[in-house]
């Protein structure tokens, strides 16, 4: 990834284009207005075995990357918006790690994309998987490829009570599938959910010869950014009924960085897609749940 995606040019557009940006400070955390952040240190292990990191060095490596820490170190971020948690003396105390930050709203759905679903562009990464990073989504790779067949995915761990509002989650996840058309790779364990999204048909839009061709290539879509936003507002409700338990790890700043780069890397200005390729809209099978 050159340098130039992340400039402040490229960081400026990802965060102006995302609009409802609103960090709030705690010291060396971040957290956000009405959705205050349980905070559990775990060991490194632990967070490996949750997050599925491969390495420690691999995201200690991370730290030599952009990412998210302009972000988190406020460069550029309205410091106006940025106030200190009230109980930010102990955490930072304890703490090491560097910043995680979330944003406070997620965007709305984008349209219900056509078929064939063409990749995301540039800006989606600022509009949707950026402000999905920051509800700790993260980028995986499904598999590493080269260039445009690395194929990426958006995954996210949900903790719950007990077996019982798993199993809930997990049959309303279903209903999701079903009104979206659209299937998750879904990991039940005791008490978490897995979700792993990417689309197998995603395609890229090629003109040639005066008429389009479409190149099949498995990867990330509007229809995994549909999905995720409406498992995140199921998630919602399940935490409000007291059903599910929210962790931030010590690591998730590490993490939030390193997708951040998978994702600039794989769908950056180099790679984008044209805006009017992935905005046409289908007025049938849109469900809302
Ligand atoms: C015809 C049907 O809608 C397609 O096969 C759908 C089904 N669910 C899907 N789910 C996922 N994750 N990716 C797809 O490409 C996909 N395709």
């Amino acid at each position: 990834m050159g340098s130039s995606l992340l400039n402040l040019s490229g960081r400026r557009l990802l965060l102006a284009a995302q609009g409802s940006l609103q960090l709030r400070s705690c010291g060396t955390h971040l957290y956000c207005r009405n959705r205050p952040t349980v905070e559990v240190q775990t060991s490194w292990h632990q967070a490996r075995m949750q997050h599925g990191v491969r390495s420690a060095t691999n995201i200690l490596e991370d730290k030599k990357d952009e990412g998210f820490r302009k972000v988190n170190s406020g460069e550029r971020v309205d410091i106006g918006a940025i106030q200190k948690h009230p109980d930010s003396s102990a955490t930072e105390q304890q703490s090491t790690h560097p910043p995680a930050f979330e944003v406070e709203y997620l965007p709305d759905l984008p349209p219900f994309p056509a078929r064939p679903a063409l990749h995301i562009s540039f800006e989606d990464i600022a509009t949707y998987i950026q402000p999905l990073i920051s509800h700790h989504w993260k980028i995986s790779h499904v598999s590493p490829g080269v260039g445009e067949h690395e194929i990426l995915s958006l995954d996210r761990r949900y903790n719950f009570k007990s077996f019982n509002d798993v199993m809930d989650f997990v049959q309303r996840v279903a209903d999701i599938s079903r009104a979206e058309k659209h299937h998750a790779r879904i990991v039940v364990e005791y008490s978490t959910v897995d979700i792993c999204l990417h689309t197998h048909t995603a395609c890229y839009r090629r003109d040639g010869e005066g008429k389009a061709e479409f190149k099949k290539v498995p990867g990330l879509t509007r229809r995994d950014i549909r999905f995720a936003l409406k498992v995140e507002e199921l998630h919602e409700k399940f935490k409000k009924l007291g059903r599910a338990i929210h962790f931030v790890l010590p690591v998730l700043p590490y993490v939030q960085r390193r997708s951040m780069k998978s994702v600039l890397r794989r769908y950056g200005p180099n790679q984008s897609v044209k805006r009017e390729d992935v905005c046409s809209t289908s007025s049938s099978n849109e469900t809302e749940i």
